[in-house]
């Protein structure tokens, strides 16, 4: 193995496993960290933690953990990725975990760098912007888990790490690999560690990344990894993307437990013509409905049923303010972990989830290990075949996908492309 990644929810691993297939790396991802070694072959491996929302020493804990196996399995260089919209609060764990990969792996050194242009994400001036607006007006701010109120990535970043913070601004980007190696290297030796690096274009990234060539570390969105691969392979060394893929036709369920803006369009284009159950926040906390329900539902619905919490950021809050933000969100997600445990006894091999945190709930709830990379489904989103049995999944992050995303993964999940 090349290149060890540690991705901080499983959406987000599954956007980077993409975009590092795409580049021509034989890539695996992992539900956790590994018991064992790596199979033969594997260039890249991306473990995926379910650590953006727990408690920073905990975040730090397992990012070490699999920072160690990553090392074990013969990785040079390391790449934290976190996701586009920087998803994050003022104690962490973004800034935490780079500054214990910082110190476990002996560099004075990382770039931080969310853009993601394909999806729309682009930083300017250290600022993030989400298409045509700031982070902070994006929707963001409302985000259930990690409101982001701020679109300085540079003061978001300096309150959570113990490093000062560096910039590398667009006009040296524009310059080139050369250029941008040149203001990390100044950066780092005015004690700069953590440097954040402006990029609007995939033309940057590329640009980045081999500037990046002698990094230990790299950390970002998956859109910095564009540029990671050419470092890697030689010329001919790249491998088709999902040439071994096969689909799976067979029964099928979609669960949604984001709030973001995109998703809820997708909910709510999807139900227009679809059978759908909205599970509530209210109704789970007082055990009204049960995961049996919801499955049963499913599995009888004529036709590929919907179920799904997203919800208003009013509902949102004011479920939160009832329950407790990290009480509801729990029981959410056991809620929908279990109902997904209860679809696949049910027969059903085809699932796509909606949602970072709902996305791991599901997945460490079905007890998968590793995922085969399959072909893209929208820009960050891959099919993927959990190794060795069922089921086909789709994990799309909160914000990815058109509105009509859910019919498009449930066409190429079952092999029509
Ligand atoms: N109806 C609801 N009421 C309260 N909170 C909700 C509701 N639906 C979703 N949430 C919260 O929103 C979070 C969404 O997080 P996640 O699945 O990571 O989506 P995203 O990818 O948009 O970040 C859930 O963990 C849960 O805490
Ligand atoms: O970088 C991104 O935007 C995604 O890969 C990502 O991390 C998704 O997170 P969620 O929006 O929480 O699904």
């Amino acid at each position: 193995m090349k290149l060890g990644c540690i991705g901080d929810d499983f959406t987000g691993s599954s956007d980077l496993a993409n975009m590092l297939a795409k580049g021509g790396m034989r890539v695996v991802q992992y539900t956790g960290i590994p018991s064992g070694p790596a199979e033969d072959g594997v260039e890249a491996g991306v473990v995926s933690l379910k650590s953006r929302t727990i408690a920073p020493d905990k975040a730090v804990e397992l990012s070490l953990k699999a920072l160690d196996w990553l090392e074990a399995q013969g990785c040079t260089q390391f790449f934290f990725k976190y996701c586009s919209t920087f998803d994050s609060t003022k104690e962490g764990n973004i800034g935490p975990v780079i500054d214990a990969l910082l110190e476990r792996l002996g560099t004075d050194r990382c770039i931080v760098c969310p853009a993601f242009p394909a999806t729309g994400r682009s930083l300017y001036q250290g600022h993030l912007f989400v298409n045509d607006t700031l982070l902070s007006q994006s929707g963001m701010e409302d985000h259930p888990l990690t409101p982001m109120t701020d679109p300085d990535i540079r003061r978001w970043v300096g309150y959570q790490t113990q490093h000062e913070v560096g910039h590398v601004a667009a006009p040296t980007v524009f310059d080139g690999s050369d250029a941008i190696e040149a203001a990390i290297r100044t950066e780092a030796e005015a004690g700069r560690s953590v440097i954040v690096v402006d990029a609007i274009r995939d033309a940057d990234l590329h640009e980045i990344g081999r500037a990046a060539l002698d990094l230990k570390l790299v950390t970002g969105g998956s859109g910095v990894a564009l540029g990671l691969p050419a470092n890697f392979l030689g010329e001919g060394e790249r491998k088709a993307p999902a040439d071994t893929w096969r689909g799976d036709d067979g029964p099928a369920a979609i669960i949604a437990g984001s709030a973001s803006r995109m998703t809820r369009a997708q909910v709510a284009r999807y139900a227009q013509d679809h059978p759908a159950m909205e599970i509530t926040a209210d109704a789970v906390m007082a055990g009204e409905v049960t995961p049996e329900e919801a499955a049963r539902f499913a599995l009888e619905a004529d036709g590929i049923a919907l179920l799904y919490s997203s919800a208003d950021p009013d509902t949102v809050r004011a479920a939160q303010e009832r329950y407790g933000r990290e009480e509801v969100a729990g029981r959410l997600e056991g809620f929908f972990a279990e109902t997904a445990r209860k679809l696949t006894e049910g027969g059903v091999t085809r699932l796509v989830t909606a949602g970072g945190e709902t996305s791991g709930a599901v997945v460490e709830g079905l007890g998968l290990t590793a995922l085969e990379i399959g072909p893209e489904i929208a820009p960050g989103v891959p099919a993927l075949r959990a190794e060795g049995r069922d089921p086909v999944l789709a994990l799309k992050s909160g914000n990815f996908g058109d509105e009509d995303f859910f019919a498009k993964a449930l066409d190429i999940l079952g092999g029509r492309t």
